[in-house]
């Protein structure tokens, strides 16, 4: 049966791509994984999101929106021609999803060219990840953050760590495999807990040295090896803030592209409202201090860094709704005023 099938989806032929549903969408992607020939058929029919050293690019529509477009493949075998390059250069495009109707897509680094000769071109512009979070709609920045974080993984694992010998890649890209030693490499992310610390009334929000001036956020920090998620959060939170955790409660997930992929492991942990007193690590924080729901209710409708008079304090405001950090603190504010209009 899996004979065949290896059969049917020669790269020449097209698969029959009725209304697709979730679950032949992931096998689709599977298949596309598994079978390198499958995969440099669908590469040839499918579209590609481009990068230039790992910006993405970026089209405003007619309305003034900002959009990661997606190219067919064979329109940027066609610019790279009319460049002089080699059209093959698409093959190494990272597979990083499907449509709905099966058409998969892939992200491709053009570092090598001339950036404004792709710009002109493709008629967009290549923009720094952190400024394309901002302009983007907030269901399309996972979507970018993955095709970075993938081409930024194939970038810096080219050699064996353990021969020093070249490492080869599949088509898709999920994988490069060093002939030498035999080992297979995956894409890597570091696991980190961040972490909305409520005392019942207020919420801890700390910041770092080099966050933008008045921006607070949730605690985080890296998992250990061996560690569960549990014992991160205690530890991070003692070491950070100096406090103990009682109770803790999963609230969500994220992938972070910054400054290497990390997974985001997103909890709301509360501690006894009779000990509250923070002292903060100065190492890694430049500040920490509770926040009333009034504060944080203020602070969540301010949607960008703030301007301020010279000579002011700065404004305080939270990190934008793509992070996850954004959302612990909206589902704090949510439950406390739910919890006000009960009392
Ligand atoms: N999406 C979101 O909403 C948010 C995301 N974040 C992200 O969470 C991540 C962790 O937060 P942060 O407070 O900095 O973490 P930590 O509190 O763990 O402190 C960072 C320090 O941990 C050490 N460290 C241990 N393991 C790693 C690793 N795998 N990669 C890098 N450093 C490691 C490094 O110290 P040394 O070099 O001394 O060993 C580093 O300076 C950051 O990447 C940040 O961008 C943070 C807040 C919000
Ligand atoms: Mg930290």
């Amino acid at each position: 049966m899996l004979h065949t099938l290896k059969l049917l989806l020669t790269p020449t032929m097209t698969i029959s791509r009725p209304c697709s549903s979730y679950v032949s969408r992931m096998r689709y992607l599977m298949k596309l994984k598994e079978d390198d020939e499958v995969c440099r058929g669908a590469l040839q029919s499918g579209s590609l999101f481009l990068y230039h050293k790992l910006a993405p690019l970026l089209q405003k529509n007619k309305n003034g929106i900002y959009q990661m477009p997606a190219i067919k493949t064979s329109e940027v075998q066609g610019i790279l021609e009319k460049l002089g390059k080699d059209k093959q250069l698409v093959d190494e495009s990272v597979l990083i999803g499907c449509t709905e109707e099966n058409e998969a897509q892939f992200s491709l680094d053009l570092g090598e060219i001339e950036q404004s000769e792709v710009e002109q071109l493709c008629g967009g512009v290549f923009v720094d990840l952190r400024k394309a979070f901002f302009l983007l709609r907030a269901h399309e920045a996972p979507l970018v953050a993955k095709g970075q974080a993938l081409l930024r993984w194939h970038q810096s694992h080219k050699f064996c760590s353990a021969t020093g010998q070249p490492t080869f890649r599949n088509q898709s890209g999920s994988q490069r495999v060093c002939h030498s030693s035999g080992f297979t490499y995956y894409p890597m992310m570091a696991p980190v807990v961040i972490v909305l610390v409520s005392d019942g009334n207020r919420c801890l929000l700390g910041r770092q040295a080099t966050f933008p001036p008045g921006m607070y956020s949730a605690l985080a920090g890296f998992c250990d090896m061996g560690e569960t998620v549990e014992e991160t959060v205690h530890r991070e939170i003692a070491e950070e803030v100096g406090l103990e955790v009682q109770s803790l409660q999963y609230s969500g997930s994220q992938h972070w592209p910054f400054p290497q992929s990390s997974f985001m492991v997103a909890c709301h942990a509360t501690v006894n409202p009779d000990k509250t007193e923070v002292s903060v690590d100065k190492v890694e924080l430049d500040d920490a201090r509770w926040f009333t729901l009034e504060e944080v209710t203020e602070a969540l409708q301010r949607k960008k860094p703030p301007r301020n008079p010279k000579g002011e304090p700065p404004t305080f405001w939270v990190p934008p709704s793509y992070a996850i950090a954004n959302r612990l603190i909206s589902e704090w504010a949510q439950q406390q005023q739910l919890k006000l209009k009960r009392s």
